[in-house]
This record gives structure tokens, C-alpha cells and sequence, in this order.
């Protein structure tokens, strides 16, 4: 496979990182951004200050408003997020290039995987799903980073793993597309319950249950779903896990962090421009744990205190006061 540009699709913080890690070595990048602002400050600036303020970008990154200048791409990163990804996909000619899926989410509605969607907008592209533990402000300044880069042609994800690794940027080959997908849609939910636990002063010993148990849940459903437990275990599930659930850097964690300290999600989520993707994909993940026949009590604990049915209190009862079972079930 010869490429010679890469485009990316949204301007957000992992959109910006994934372009300023492309470019890093002088590869010439094309990101579209939906907002005018975005593109504006990045070709006449060289920065994104609204979504991924204080980094210095390579001038080797341009931006457009019009998706379908990334025609001419040879790989597409794609990282609107989740629940916008089909229509902002959907509104593109974007030829034949291979699909990187970045977004971590599963689509409201439709109950599918972004993988799924991105394949019902275009039958026959091809597609891979890149997935890790990465904070973008991180990634964008160069620190070292692993990800999980899934893809069931293994030509073809040894070729986009070539093209996508930089010195701090390392991608691990896998074939296994859903368990990549399901490891970052559903830690995103996880996070949330663990800054629950920070915001209400739970302790650290909650915590570590917490990412434990949800670790449970998610390989339960990953499972149900065809995902390798391997997968689920590695660098887009647990990895992802254990630093989503590990710091207010995360936006989900930080949006259970206001939940636990008595704050509802309707006035978290007001007016905010960046996305928490947890928030949207936990309804959902608990209407396909259903449809999967998979027990998932924290994902509904989490999907409650959305709603805001229940007190934070109540919530943990409820979580504590389950009939004892065993620990690998
Ligand atoms: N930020 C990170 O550290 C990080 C890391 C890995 C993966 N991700 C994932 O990348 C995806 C994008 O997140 P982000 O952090 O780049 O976003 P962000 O929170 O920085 O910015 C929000 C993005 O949403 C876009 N958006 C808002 N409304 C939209 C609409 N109606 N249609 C299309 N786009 C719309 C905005 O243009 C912007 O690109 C998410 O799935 C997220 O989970 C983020
Ligand atoms: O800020 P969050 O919670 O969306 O997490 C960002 C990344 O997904 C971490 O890998």
C-alpha cells in the first residue's frame, strides 16, 4: 500500500494529537474540523486552543472545512465522536482509503459498534479501529504512548501500523476489531463509576474494586459479543481501563467526580465542547447487555445516577448489597 497523505476527520483533542503524531516526522496531514474557529487557529496559528489549548502544532498539519478535500488521502484517521460518527461520515466522499476508527462509543439507537456503522456508510472500505490508554494533551506533546491498532487483514493493519508508529507512538498489531472497540467503548462507563467514587470520598480500596469488577463486566460483555479475552485484556481494554479510572484528566472520570460530589448530569453535560463519551454509550451498553443476556450492575449503577433516579448513597447500597457470588462468574 502506497500513502502518501493522511487525513484526519474532527478537530477535537484526539483528532489534533493524532495529527500532530502523523506530522511529527514531516508527513504532510489534512484534518477537517466542523468549526470554523478550529480550522482558522490551525492553519493561521499553528494551535487548537479550543480543544487542545497550549500545544504548539507542526506546520505540516492543515485544516479544512470541507470533508471532501480528504479524498485524495491514502488513510483516514476518523475521530468524530461516537454518536456523530455516522452522519459526519455519511456527509463525505472520501474514496477508498482505509478507515482508522479512533472514536470510543457505541452508537444510541442502533446499538452498533463503530465499526459496524463505519461499514454500513461504506460497504467495502476497509477498516481498522486504533485504541489505547492515550490522553491526547499527552500524546500531542510527544510522551510515549502505546495503542492497540485491530484490523482483520492482518496485511493491511501491519501496513497502517507501519505508516501510523512514530518513536513514541506504538502501535501492537491484533485482528480482533470487536474486542478492541468493546474494551474502549465500555471502560468509558467504568471511568465514570470510578470518579463517583472519588467525588463521594470513597477511598482508593473502592476504587480498585471498582476497575476490578468493571474489568469483570467488561469481559463478560466482551465475550458475549465475540471479543477475545486477550484483547480485552491488553492496551485497549484494561489499559485503557486503568488510566481512564486513574485521574481527572479523563473527562469521564471527571464527569462522576461532579456526580459523586452531588452535582446531576444535566448540568454537568450543559454547554460543555468537549465530548464524555461515557455519558452517551451507558445507556445503550445496558440495552445491549440485555440483548446479550450479560449482567452488568455497575453500568447500570452508572446509567441511574445519569438519570439521576438515585442518590450516590444509593447507589453503592445497592452495588454492596448484591447476593455474594463468586469472583470469576
Ligand atoms: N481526548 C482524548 O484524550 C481521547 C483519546 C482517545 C480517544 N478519544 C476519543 O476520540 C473521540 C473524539 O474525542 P475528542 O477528545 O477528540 O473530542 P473533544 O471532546 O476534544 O471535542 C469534541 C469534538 O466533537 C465534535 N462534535 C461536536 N458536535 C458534533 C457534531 N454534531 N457532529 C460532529 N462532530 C461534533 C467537535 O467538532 C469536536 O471535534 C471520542 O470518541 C473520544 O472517546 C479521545
Ligand atoms: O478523557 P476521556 O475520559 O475521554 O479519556 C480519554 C482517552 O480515551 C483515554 O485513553
Amino acid at each position: 500500500m502506497t500513502m502518501e497523505k493522511i487525513g484526519v476527520i474532527g478537530g477535537g483533542a484526539w483528532g489534533t494529537a493524532l495529527a500532530q503524531t502523523a506530522a511529527s516526522e514531516g508527513e504532510p496531514v489534512l484534518i477537517w474540523a466542523r468549526e470554523g474557529e478550529v480550522v482558522r487557529a490551525i492553519n493561521d496559528h499553528c494551535e487548537n486552543p479550543l480543544f487542545l489549548p497550549n500545544v504548539p502544532l507542526s506546520r505540516k498539519i492543515r485544516a479544512t472545512s470541507q470533508l471532501d478535500d480528504l479524498a485524495d488521502c491514502d488513510a483516514i484517521l476518523v475521530v468524530a465522536p461516537a454518536q456523530h460518527m455516522r452522519e459526519t461520515l455519511g456527509s463525505a466522499s472520501i474514496g477508498f482509503a482505509p478507515l482508522i476508527l479512533c472514536a470510543k462509543g457505541i452508537e444510541a439507537g442502533s446499538k452498533k459498534l463503530m465499526s459496524e456503522v463505519a461499514a454500513e456508510v461504506y460497504p467495502g472500505a476497509p477498516i481498522a479501529v486504533l485504541s489505547g490508554p492515550t490522553f491526547a494533551h499527552e500524546v500531542a506533546k510527544g510522551l510515549p504512548a502505546a495503542v492497540t491498532l485491530a484490523c482483520e487483514d492482518a496485511e493491511l493493519g501491519a501496513s497502517i501500523a507501519q505508516r501510523l508508529a512514530r518513536p513514541n507512538f506504538r502501535p501492537y498489531l491484533s485482528s480482533d476489531v470487536v474486542g478492541a472497540e468493546i474494551g474502549g467503548a465500555v471502560k468509558n462507563v467504568l471511568a465514570i463509576a470510578c470518579g463517583v467514587v472519588e467525588g463521594r470520598g470513597l477511598g482508593q480500596n473502592a476504587r480498585a474494586a471498582l476497575i476490578s469488577r468493571g474489568f469483570a463486566e467488561m469481559t463478560r460483555f466482551g465475550l458475549a459479543r465475540g471479543a477475545q479475552a486477550e484483547t480485552l485484556a491488553g492496551l485497549s481494554g484494561l489499559g485503557d481501563l486503568v488510566l481512564t479510572c486513574s485521574s481527572v484528566n479523563s473527562r469521564n472520570f471527571s464527569l462522576g467526580k461532579g456526580l459523586g460530589e452531588g452535582k446531576s448530569a444535566e448540568d454537568l453535560l450543559a454547554d460543555r465542547a468537549t465530548v464524555a463519551e461515557g455519558a452517551f454509550t451507558a445507556p445503550v451498553l445496558r440495552e445491549a447487555a440485555v440483548d446479550a443476556g450479560v449482567e452488568m450492575p455497575i453500568t447500570e449503577a452508572v446509567c441511574a445516577l445519569i438519570d439521576g433516579h438515585v442518590s450516590v448513597d444509593f447507589a453503592v447500597e445497592a452495588l454492596m448489597a448484591r447476593p455474594l457470588k463468586s469472583e470469576v462468574r
